[in-house]
């Protein structure tokens, strides 16, 4: 494997003092916050979001309504990518480095929902990254938020029908594995799907076979290659010691755990925690996206009694912010590096 890439900013020495500007490789420590948040409002009727949350397994879109926003986005952009990327809370600075930008805000585009954390700017962005053809969604929608998880996976599908082979996820977690400290790197080696253990799936209801099997596998849905390529790029950036595989799984939050649930998802063999994700990563792979995901570790999930630190989402988006430069460095050389099919969605329609 040959990276090509430089990199401006990592130390030569791979391992946990990697020393770099302080807002980059350095590693970074969690305080107790008590800020209030803020929300963003919508315009979005919240009485009907929450009644499609009820009524989630009920709730169908058609394959006309998937094709009619994939229709209408290409018909607006002269993009057609093979690569989406879905930015996590603090990481929506990704899609700023894009070149050639077509950017549509969310209430603009037909059938998508509106993503109401703060954190998540709301507007899907068009570009190219080192020459490759993107599609960057800044900001995605949490169950949490009300959405039905049909209308949270929503634009997976629309990334399929516009041609895209590959989703880049991205996530700010909690840590609950020892080894992995807040400014750290996980690469998804696979995840726990809490909600979908449990029926809160979103390939629940009428199975679409246009888009996959009603029963897919899901081993093996973090790709093995592009694992290796970003552990390999990792080195080469020197900040291997910051990057590590682990298991993600996801809860429905919003609150964050409690430390009974904490000590539980520790025993499971969970390396960090979130409130995203999984979703979207069962309907990339139902619909065969190659699939690759990575978490941001925002803060070490309490998990004892005597610990006095508590987390908020002012926190994680700040850790977010901190090591953003450095996400946004692995991501773009994945893109770069990785293997991409040059067929005709690849050029750019004048
Ligand atoms: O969108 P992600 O999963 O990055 O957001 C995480 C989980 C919650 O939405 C939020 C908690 O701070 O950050
Ligand atoms: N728990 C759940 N979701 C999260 C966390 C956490 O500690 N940090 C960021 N997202």
């Amino acid at each position: 494997m040959h990276v090509t890439s430089k990199y401006v900013g990592g130390s030569a020495s791979a391992g946990r003092t990697i020393s770099s500007s302080i807002t980059d490789h350095t590693p970074i420590h969690t305080h107790t916050h008590t800020h209030t948040h803020k929300h963003k409002h919508t315009s979005g009727n919240s009485t009907s979001q929450h009644h499609s949350f009820i009524m989630h397994s009920k709730e169908h879109i058609s394959h006309d309504e998937y094709q009619k926003t994939a229709d209408w986005l290409r018909s607006h952009t002269k993009h057609r990518p093979l690569v989406a990327i879905i930015c996590g809370s603090g990481l929506g600075m990704l899609a700023d480095t894009l070149k050639c930008q077509d950017s549509f805000d969310y209430s603009d585009i037909p059938g998508f929902p509106q993503s109401t954390v703060q954190g998540h700017a709301g507007r899907l962005v068009f570009g190219e990254l080192k020459g490759k053809s993107c599609v960057c969604m800044q900001g995605r929608f949490h169950m949490y938020e009300g959405h039905s998880l049909i209308k949270t996976t929503f634009p997976i599908r629309v990334f399929k029908l516009m041609g895209v082979e590959t989703l880049i996820v991205t996530n700010a977690a909690g840590s609950l594995a020892d080894g992995l400290q807040p400014g750290d790197i996980m690469i998804i080696k696979d995840h726990i799907n809490f909600p979908g253990l449990v029926g809160l799936n979103p390939l629940c209801g009428p199975n679409d076979e246009k888009f996959g099997p009603r029963f897919p596998a899901m081993s093996g849905c973090y790709d093995k290659g592009l694992r290796s390529l970003m552990m390999e790029i990792a080195k080469q950036m020197g900040v291997a010691g910051l990057v590590q595989e682990g298991v993600y799984a996801m809860v429905g939050g919003p609150n964050f755990e409690t430390i009974a649930e904490a000590k539980l998802l520790h025993r499971l063999g969970v390396d960090a925690v979130g409130m995203s994700t999984a979703p979207e990563v069962v309907v990339a792979t139902h619909c065969g996206l190659r699939v690759f995901g990575l978490s941001l570790i925002t803060n070490k999930v309490v998990k004892s009694y005597e610990d006095s630190e508590s987390v908020n989402h002012e926190g994680v988006l700040e850790v977010g912010r901190l090591r953003s430069q450095t996400v946004q460095q692995l991501v773009t050389e994945l893109i770069s590096t990785m293997e991409i099919n040059n067929n005709e969605n690849t050029k750019i329609v004048s």
